[in-house]
């Protein structure tokens, strides 16, 4: 891919304060249509290196281009047409519907919606079927309810990138695999770019094209899932042995000790 034709770290190294730098010379892209996993182990900067890609935090070296453009230079309102975010934490909630707070990822304000923002609201809640948790207040939701509509209000936006931190966190087998069908069908059908970062390994293999493998806030192995998903790498990152199958050519972690 080239940097004109997508989302493009390059080099991108930051710290908090004056700390030794949390990230180090990261280089990454996603391409339209394209799925990259970033994993790696706690604290070794994934929700930070999303931060950057969506311009909330600033690099200290190193940049990041949407389609060429440097973010830097980009207005907020503009970057905002390009991205979407899931953040990590779905626990701030506000006195609001799960419908006004989906609503909310299309526009300021959840006073006299447009008709054409009413339809896109109801076919996320449909998609990810939220339909009967429409009325119900964000506050009364369970963890993975209120995980589900962060999902949506980041979807109903459609932008070409779309960047999720964990957003299967929460979530039993069944929406998790649902989730990852909606995410597949958005990048396959609609050309989204989308940086996930995920923890369940055998998750990000079924997902992605490609994964980004960190630790200590460096790129320890980046490609395919078959590339990066081995007993070597992972031993290196996680220092546990793992035990790997493949099916269908992708590598499945069978157990861990
Ligand atoms: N606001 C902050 N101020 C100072 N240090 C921070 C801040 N946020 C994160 N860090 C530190 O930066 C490092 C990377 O954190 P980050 O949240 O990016 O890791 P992560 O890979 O997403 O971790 P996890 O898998 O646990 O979510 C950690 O050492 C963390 O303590």
């Amino acid at each position: 891919m080239s940097p004109r034709n997508g989302l493009s770290v390059e080099d991108v190294s930051f710290g908090y304060g004056r700390a030794t730098p949390t990230l180090k010379r990261v280089c990454l892209q996603v391409g339209p249509g394209e799925v990259v996993a970033l994993l790696g182990p706690n604290g070794s900067g994934k929700t930070t290196l999303l931060k950057c890609a969506m311009g909330l935090l600033k690099p200290r070296e190193g940049q990041i281009t949407l389609h060429g453009q440097d973010l830097r230079r980009m207005p907020r309102w503009q970057a905002a047409r390009y991205l979407s975010y899931v953040p990590q934490a779905t626990d701030i909630v506000y006195p609001m519907t799960v419908f006004e707070s989906v609503l909310l990822g299309l526009r300021d304000s959840p006073w006299y919606p447009d008709q054409a923002s009413l339809e896109k609201v109801e076919r996320v809640l449909e998609r990810l079927e939220l339909t009967p948790l429409a009325t119900r207040p964000m506050d009364e939701l369970s963890g993975g309810q209120r995980q589900k509509a962060a999902i949506a209000r980041a979807l109903v936006r459609d932008t070409p990138y779309l960047l999720l931190d964990e957003p299967t966190n929460h979530l039993d087998m069944k929406h998790k695999r649902d989730t990852l069908e909606i995410l597949r069908e958005r990048a396959r059908i609609q050309q989204q770019g989308i940086l996930v970062v995920l923890h369940e390994i055998n998750i990000a293999t079924q997902l992605a094209d490609r994964i980004v493998l960190l630790d200590n806030g460096q790129v320890v192995a980046s490609g395919a899932p078959a590339e990066v998903i081995t007993p070597e790498h992972l031993r290196a990152v996680y220092q546990v042995d793992v035990g790997i199958a493949h099916q269908d050519g992708l590598p499945f972690v069978m157990g861990y000790r």
